[in-house]
């Protein structure tokens, strides 16, 4: 006699890994013994294969799952596009849609909260690059939502795999693959196809998504750094099977597909999966679980140590897509400059702010829930208030970001910003510029202009003598 764990089981449980081979069944004996498509499944579930890869990718990169559900997943009408007003993915993903590939540097407000709109209807894409349809390039999109999606409705993208960075509330989503609950400071993947559900236990809820068109979220390598630290496998956590029993109920499926909408009705429920095993599963991760690591000499080395998840070009190093954080952690540097240096970045860099202050940015303007983008060469760094601070702090050691969580999406790709972003949203400041970089004053002083034309080391270098090695 099979034993149930579905009903009693708590409503949340995880197995621990990254890139592992998982295997989960809510029933015993569900899962098939020595074969993933035997005549007659266990208790007469179906067999799916869902692939993240393709068929003949390397071994190393292949991603896989079998399903074993009561029903299969093309037991489905005929997709219709889908209208809606508010879903703006619909109107500015497209190939062809606006999008405004500018030099200046961007800073937004504080994203709004909204009561009105669900999951789905809460999407809107900000900055993107590439085109969905070649698999090439990432959307970012910014959610705000306060209602839970239909009891009876389940969303995919077919588009990218989903980075969902949770700013406010919490996420209740139950996918094919199991339930998994989004907490603060947690981020959650889900990966190309998988569909699922979101509810919101907390009320609103708002946040920040990265899409990948192409690839998967992998592991920074760690190099020098050996086998540990920054994010530990065994901090990422995927769901156990779980599911409903419902064949008489109308299904809408929701489809994101080349960045349009579309619908379709099935009689039963999409979250039907008894059990599965595989490598292609949705998965969550604290970011409190960061292992921060950092200069303990001098010097401010670059934030790819800061690196949660990459999604790598085919140039080794260059990522499509960098998840990188700013978590607390302890400044220690000698004779350094401790905020980042300014710069120019061949990589454009989309920010957001999950809670707290960001060190580069002291003044008040870039605030949680707010974002800034830094595109290719877009030159970028302390704003003067900061730059002021920090080149006569006294460097003993110090705390930086108590409780704060910033982050960056970092691109090899040229990013655009859509409609909404750039005007509809009205987030926009105007003034970014104006308020982080243009008071910055000059200090230089040649060193014969200074007192009897001797050169003070102190004076010209605005702090310690530096003796030649
Ligand atoms: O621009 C930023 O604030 C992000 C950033 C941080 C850092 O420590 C070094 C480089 C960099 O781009
Ligand atoms: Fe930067």
């Amino acid at each position: 006699m099979p034993s149930i764990q579905g009903a009693h089981k708590e409503k949340y449980r995880y197995q621990n890994g990254f890139n592992s081979y998982h295997e989960s069944e809510a029933i015993e004996g569900a899962l098939p013994i020595g074969a993933n498509s035997p005549q007659k499944p266990p208790y007469g579930l179906y067999a799916e294969k869902l692939s993240g890869t393709a068929f003949t990718a390397p071994r190393h990169e292949n991603q896989q799952t079998w399903l074993y559900r009561i029903l299969p997943s093309s037991a489905h009408s005929a997709f219709e596009p889908r209208e809606s007003s508010t879903y703006n993915i619909n109107l500015e993903s497209k190939p062809h849609g606006k999008i405004h590939h500018i030099p200046n540097q961007l800073r937004w407000d504080p994203f709004d909260l909204d009561e009105t709109v669900d999951w789905v209807d809460s999407l809107h894409l900000v900055a993107g690059a590439g085109d969905p349809t070649m698999k090439a390039g990432i959307g970012i999109f910014i959610f705000a939502a306060g209602k839970d999606m239909d009891p009876h409705e389940a969303f995919y993208s077919a588009d990218g795999d989903f980075l969902i960075v949770l700013q406010h509330g919490l996420l209740d989503i139950q996918t094919e693959l199991g339930r998994i609950l989004v907490r603060p400071n947690e981020i959650c993947v889900i990966p190309r196809g998988i569909k699922y559900r979101v509810t919101l236990p907390k009320g609103p809820v708002r946040g920040y998504i990265l899409e990948l068109y192409q690839g998967h979220f992998q592991l920074p390598e760690l190099g020098p750094i050996g086998s540990n630290c920054l994010a530990n496998a065994r901090d990422f956590q995927a769901p156990t099977a779980d599911f409903d029993e419902d064949t008489s109920t109308t299904w809408h499926i929701l489809s994101k597909f080349a960045g349009c909408l579309f619908s379709a009705k099935q009689s039963h429920t999409p979250f039907d999966v008894v059990a599965w095993h595989g490598l292609y599963y949705p998965y969550k991760y604290d970011l409190g679980r960061f292992n921060t690591i950092g200069s303990i000499s001098f010097d401010h080395p670059d934030p790819s140590i800061f690196t949660v998840l990459t999604a790598q070009s085919d140039r080794p190093g260059t990522a499509i897509a960098d998840f990188v954080i700013f978590p607390p952690r302890w400044l220690v540097a000698e004779d350094t400059f401790r905020p980042p240096w300014y710069h120019r970045n061949t990589m454009s860099e989309f920010m957001g702010l999950i809670h707290g202050q960001y060190d580069a940015k002291t003044g008040s303007g870039f605030q949680p829930a707010g974002a800034s983008l830094h595109n290719v060469m877009s030159a970028h760094g302390p704003d003067a208030k900061t730059h002021e601070k920090a080149s006569i702090a006294e460097l003993s050691p110090h705390k930086v970001g108590e409780s704060s969580m910033a982050f960056m999406f970092e691109s090899c790709l040229m990013v655009g910003v859509t409609e909404w972003g750039l005007k509809k949203c009205k987030k926009v400041q105007e003034d970014y510029n104006a308020e982080s970089w243009e008071p910055l004053k000059p200090h230089f002083k040649r060193p014969d202009k200074i007192g009897n034309g001797t050169a003070s080391e102190e004076s010209v270098l605005g702090g310690k003598a530096q003796v030649p090695h």
